[in-house]
């Protein structure tokens, strides 16, 4: 079995040079988690999660510079070089599947040559066979799936091979990003218990997705994201029962829920852009809260398991 790790990231920034402009992704991002811990990050198209995700994964495109410290069981990711961390963490100890990877498998391979070109890729040195027949077990898929083309399956099976290719070095961490999005309820419903299965298994897990109420069902912890910062985090279930951001429950009335006839509140508006966001609160303009002083910077509030951002509850 696995041991689950611990996370920690502190004062974390992305910026991305674009077209001559700066695009802040990330901006002074601070959390932290535990072993025995899962993480969610939830937010909104755009608010900087998959940014956050590939900085962890050190795989950012090259027009982004980071700053800040990403602690992943102590050791500082940012100043690991890019040899070391290719050799002895990414995809071994820390993997992630990509948003909409599932559309991006070759359709001309089998499944079982795209695991090989995997493997090849990692520079495995172990035996292939072993390897492949170990993680596709894991993931409830059996043998004959992999002499399938991608067209030939189902997009849940797809989804489940996507999840397995990032197992196939055996991570203590899996960076999984919007996994169940374009999949049916109930093929969402299944992802997600073999998610949970994985986790008491020993796989930490950090799920990025922009649905709190998909979140709730596997982490401890959770941020939510909004234009590029964390505005609140802290344990799932404190936040769930007490939502103290107002975008926090904003978001959380945007879940349907089966035994409430309440109508669904949707958000109005948009995020501001992230070239030159403005100071001040970024929910100001959609907060219906709002007040004068939400002009200026918001603090950030201690809370019971995490800390708010919001002049509300200073
Ligand atoms: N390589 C890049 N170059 C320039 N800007 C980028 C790049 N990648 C992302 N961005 C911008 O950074 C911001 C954050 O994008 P990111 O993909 O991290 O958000 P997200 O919350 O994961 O959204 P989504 O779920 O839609 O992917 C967006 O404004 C996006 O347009």
């Amino acid at each position: 079995m696995k041991s689950m790790v611990t996370l920690s990231v502190n004062d974390l920034s992305v910026q991305y040079q674009s077209q001559g402009k700066k695009v802040q992704a990330v901006d002074h991002v601070t959390f932290s988690f535990d072993k025995n811990e899962s993480l969610g990050i939830a937010g909104e198209s755009g608010c900087g999660k998959s940014t956050l995700g590939l900085a962890i994964m050190k795989t950012l495109q090259e027009n982004a510079s980071v700053s800040g410290k990403i602690l992943f069981d102590g050791k500082s990711i940012l100043e690991t070089s890019d040899s070391e961390f290719t050799k002895d963490i990414r995809w071994k100890q820390i993997s992630m599947m990509f948003q909409g990877a599932m559309n991006s498998l070759d359709p001309v391979f089998t499944i079982k040559k795209q695991f090989e070109e995997i493997l090849k890729k990692h520079n495995f040195q172990g035996d292939k066979k072993q390897a492949i027949e170990l993680a596709i077990s894991s993931v409830g898929l059996s043998h004959p799936v992999l002499d399938k083309y991608p067209h030939e399956i189902s997009g849940g099976m797809k989804q489940r091979v996507i999840i397995a290719m990032a197992l196939i070095m055996t991570p203590r961490l899996v960076i999984a990003d919007e996994p169940t999005t374009a999949l049916d309820v109930l093929v969402q419903a299944q992802i997600m218990i073999l998610l949970k299965k994985l986790k008491k298994e020993g796989l930490s897990i950090i799920l990025i997705s922009h649905d709190l109420g998909i979140i709730s069902e596997i982490a401890e912890k959770v941020g939510i994201m909004y234009a590029g910062q964390i505005v609140e985090f802290g344990n799932m279930q404190e936040i769930y029962k007490n939502p103290k951001h107002p975008y926090t429950i904003a978001l959380l009335e945007s879940i349907p829920k089966l035994q409430e006839t309440k109508r669904i509140i949707p958000l109005k508006g948009n995020p501001p852009s992230l070239v030159n966001p403005p100071s001040g609160c970024r929910f100001y303009d959609r907060c219906p809260q709002a007040m004068e002083k939400c002009k200026k910077d918001p603090p950030k509030i201690k809370t019971e398991s995490g800390f708010v951002m919001c002049w509300l509850h200073e």
